[in-house]
């Protein structure tokens, strides 16, 4: 099982061997619990850990392999983050898809052999998602043959971009580019931040930390402001466009191809996503099999709570989902490096298909995903929401996920877009020309779903009842903003009125991508165990997933409520049948207790003496008396006895 999540069996067994040999290595471990350091000491330990990993990387893994690094990342440096977080996500890619191969040969190396840091500023005070409204300015200076970054007012300071506030000396900075008084619109350029031996910021800049965030507070999240800072000609990352010393500028091949940076991060944090979700849900379900509270018969012993059908219901379709945003991001990453390589030799063609893809995935797997770790909080009980169960800070990461790469609605909105677009074709008869992704909004579908007539039919009424219900859904907010715009109603102001009914069609579009990809995964495995175990899981996911969106089914009579008592059954009988894998499914993720950082999810199941091990190592307990009780409380309760 563990080969089906991480892709191979060698993918599987890397990770086991990086994770020994860790363990062997205590210099890489946590010092002490998280939860108990400050801010400035989490910063400092992961700062501590990261400089011995730049030395001892060759000895645990292939540098070269991001899936090991990765691996790396999460077991020793964690989830909260680290001081080059964005370095890897965002800066060093950015650079290898929109530096010229000159620039790269330059600055590449550098990134790459970490004598320089990097991170990506795009977002400001005052504008996140609308680019076009960014206030740093870029204005080319012909004489000099500089560009003069400035931040003209206050909402035009760089705000939010990780590891800039502290750590980075340099950033892929985004900034409206003026030439002869013309504005190109936002563009990437390679700006130096601070001195390289001093790490004092350059004269002109002005940079700093933005203050403690619901989580991920290990990163420096950062404001960074430009007081008319010069940059040479050469800084602009010139792959794809390119300004001329006598300011000529030279457009590419596709208007958003800068917006690359962005892209690659929604195509990898699905991935990234269904770990922190199965991690939840290994911590959740372990302790649920462990922790024994009533009796479902009261002849009997109390039993685990993983035995209640609410507690499966609770954290079985989770389950369920993170296998599948697993297998959907794997899709997901290979048609993003396909994508990618025909973007560096001009092919632009498939881009916004990806864009489209990426978007709705991003959002969809986010919002689920949150969804699905705060119910394994509580399926936890008390003890879920200590720190000892770690499940809230793997919330706060997760959930960021939804804001940044693009706010969920926002990008919900650019799916939408594309199938607007995709259910003209269909309306004007020009259904062949749809893509692969959407080719099913042309395919005329039966009356009403055959999900519970056809024994053995797979899972094909299952992906026809999604694909209808989707369809329709598109036709149908599609035909509304049409009319809206036949009415009289301006473009933009007839969107807007659209607007949650497009949405609506986006995550129908994106469930059902999700869906088909599991079932492209489990018709693929040839060991028949392991296609047995995923089988039980995907009808579980088919069923619940269909359940949770029946009203759409119902509105035209395709499902009957009948069905829906079938659906229902269904997903009844699979919590069942899961039940004697769950622990299984999750544990195959073979998460190591240093990664998970939990002490109610330990491999070990000793869940009270852990807990009141870590209870008696809070630092409050190091004394018996506090200082805030002698300073204040035992001379206010002195003073009320008097
Ligand atoms: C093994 C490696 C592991 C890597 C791991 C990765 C992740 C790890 C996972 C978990 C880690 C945990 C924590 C991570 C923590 C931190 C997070 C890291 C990074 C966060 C960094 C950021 O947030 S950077 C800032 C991101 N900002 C945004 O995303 C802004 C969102 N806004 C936009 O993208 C745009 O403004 C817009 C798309 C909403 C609109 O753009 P605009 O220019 O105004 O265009 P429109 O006029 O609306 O549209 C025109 C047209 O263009 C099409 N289009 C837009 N974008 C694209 C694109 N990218 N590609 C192709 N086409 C595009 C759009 O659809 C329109 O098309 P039509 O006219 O044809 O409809
Ligand atoms: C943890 C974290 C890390 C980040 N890292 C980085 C980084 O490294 N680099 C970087 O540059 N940025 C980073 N960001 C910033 C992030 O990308 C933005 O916050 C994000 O893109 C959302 O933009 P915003 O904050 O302007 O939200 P807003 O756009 O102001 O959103 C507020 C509300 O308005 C709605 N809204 C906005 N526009 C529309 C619209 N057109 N239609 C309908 N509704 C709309 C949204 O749906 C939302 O409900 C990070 C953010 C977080 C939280």
């Amino acid at each position: 099982m563990a080969a089906q999540i991480w892709g191979s069996e060698k993918r599987a067994r890397r990770r086991r061997e990086i994770s020994a040999k860790i363990a062997q290595m205590p210099e890489l471990h946590d010092s002490k619990p998280l939860p108990f350091m400050t801010r400035e000491e989490k910063i400092m330990e992961s700062a501590r850990k990261l400089t011995i990993l730049t030395e001892k990387m060759g000895q645990i893994i292939d540098p070269t392999d991001p899936a090991e690094l990765y691996h790396l990342n999460n077991e020793v440096l964690g989830l909260e983050g680290n001081p080059m977080a964005l370095h890897g996500v965002m800066f060093i890619p950015a650079l290898s898809a929109q530096a010229s191969d000159e620039q790269q040969a330059k600055w590449l190396p550098r990134a790459l052999r970490r004598e320089i840091i990097g991170t990506y500023a795009q977002t400001e005070l005052g504008h996140g998602t609308n680019l076009q409204n960014l206030e740093t300015t870029a204005t080319y200076d012909l004489a000099t043959q500089e560009f003069v970054l400035h931040t003209p007012q206050i909402t035009a300071l760089k705000w939010w971009p990780g590891n800039l506030g502290k750590s980075s000396n340099y950033a892929v900075v985004v900034a409206h580019m003026i030439i002869k008084a013309k504005n190109y619109g936002p563009h990437p350029f390679m700006v130096q931040l601070r001195d390289e031996k001093t790490h004092e910021p350059l004269p002109g800049i002005t940079i700093g930390d933005i203050g403690p965030k619901m989580a991920y507070n290990i990163v420096d999240n950062g404001f960074l402001g430009f007081n008319k800072y010069r940059i040479p000609r050469t800084n602009l990352l010139m792959r794809h466009t390119k300004v001329e010393a006598d300011g000529t500028y030279i457009k590419p091949p596709h208007a958003k191809i800068n917006y690359s940076a962005m892209v690659h991060v929604r195509a990898y944090m699905l991935t990234g996503q269904a770990i922190m979700l199965a991690s939840a849900l290994n911590i959740a379900t372990r302790y649920s099999s462990v922790r024994r509270q009533g009796q479902i018969d009261k002849s009997q012993p109390e039993v685990k709570v993983l035995e209640y059908q609410t507690q499966q219901h609770r954290l079985f379709p989770s389950i369920a989902r993170a296998y599948a945003f697993q297998f959907a991001g794997a899709e997901t990453v290979k048609l993003y490096e396909h994508v990618l390589k025909e973007m560096k030799s001009g092919n632009v063609s498939l881009m916004a298909d990806l864009h489209a893809l990426t978007s709705g995935l991003k959002s969809v797997v986010t919002y689920q995903t949150g969804e699905g770790i705060e119910q394994a909080r509580m399926a936890c009980g008390g003890h879920g929401y200590s720190m000892a169960s770690y499940i809230s800070e793997i919330y706060g990461v997760a959930i960021g996920g939804c804001t940044y790469e693009g706010e969920n609605m926002v990008m919900l909105l650019q799916l939408a877009r594309y199938l607007v677009k995709s259910a003209a074709l269909v309306k004007s008869g020009q259904s062949s020309k749809l893509g692969p992704l959407v080719a099913y909004l042309g395919v005329k579908s039966e009356p009403t779903s055959l999900i519970d007539r056809i024994p053995n039919s797979g899972f094909t009424e299952y992906v026809k009842t999604f694909q209808h219900v989707s369809k329709r859904q598109t036709l149908k907010a599609a035909d509304m903003f049409f009319g809206l715009m036949e009415k009289g109603e301006k473009r933009e102001i007839a969107w807007n009125k659209c607007s949650v009914e497009l949405n609506r069609a986006s995550r129908l579009h994106t469930r059902l991508f999700i869906v088909e990809a599991f079932v492209r995964r489990v018709n693929e495995i040839a060991d028949i165990r392991i296609k047995e175990a995923l089988t039980d899981l995907l009808h579980l996911h088919v069923n619940y997933e269909l359940l949770d969106i029946a009203s759409y089914a119902l509105e035209d009579g395709f499902l009957s409520a009948s069905q829906l008592d079938y659906i229902r059954d269904q997903v009844y009988l699979y919590l069942g049948k899961i039940r004697p894998n769950a622990v299984s499914l999750l544990d195959s993720w073979e998460f190591s207790d240093i990664e998970l950082r939990s002490v109610l999810g330990r491999r070990d199941g000793n869940v009270y003496e852990n807990l009141f091990k870590w209870a008696k190592s809070s630092p409050l307990n190091k004394t018996d008396v506090l200082s805030s009780v002698t300073q204040y409380l035992k001379p206010m309760m002195e003073k009320a006895r008097l």
